[in-house]
């Protein structure tokens, strides 16, 4: 089964927020892409009212996963980690986008539009999609003891 994945981003990430939101629609690995908004370069709503809404999509098993796009990419991932259970990342390049997922087991992928071009971040998207966390890996319990300071 394919992956069910979040998209949003303020309107300093909109731009680049629709061009990757299409090639994860083109995807075959992607059966589904929600997209929380915003909804034009025009829509002021907060990054952090959007990366919350994505978190809590994750956090609740909508989705597997959320890219999350505004100007830097920082205030995603500080909103989207508020989210009991999400690890957010801001990553612009491939050994961490690599990493975030195979060390870090995140679920959030957060990118700047005014950081990364985008023909290098719709890469990094597109790598990031076949990437899987694997649980026997000598990750897991690093990634345990980031749930157990959590609570969980
Ligand atoms: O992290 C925040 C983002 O870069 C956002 O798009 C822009 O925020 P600002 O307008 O507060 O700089």
């Amino acid at each position: 089964m394919g992956l069910k994945i979040v998209v949003g981003g303020d309107n300093a990430g909109f731009n680049y927020k629709e061009a990757l939101k299409a090639d994860l629609e083109a995807d075959e690995r992607v059966d589904e892409v929600i997209d929380v908004g915003v909804t034009g370069t025009d829509d002021d709503t907060y990054y952090p009212n959007v990366a919350t809404a994505a978190g809590e999509k994750v956090s609740g098993g909508e989705a597997d996963r959320a890219l999350l796009i505004c100007g830097t990419g920082l205030g995603v991932a500080i909103s989207a980690n508020k989210v009991k259970g999400i690890r957010a990342v801001t990553a612009h390049d491939i050994y961490s986008v690599q990493r975030s997922v195979l060390s870090n087991n995140a679920q959030v992928l957060c990118m700047g539009e005014r950081v990364v071009g985008l023909e290098l971040a719709r890469t990094l998207v597109k790598e990031w999609v076949g990437l899987e966390f694997d649980p026997n890996s000598s990750s897991a319990a690093k990634v345990d003891a980031i749930c157990a300071y959590e609570g969980d």
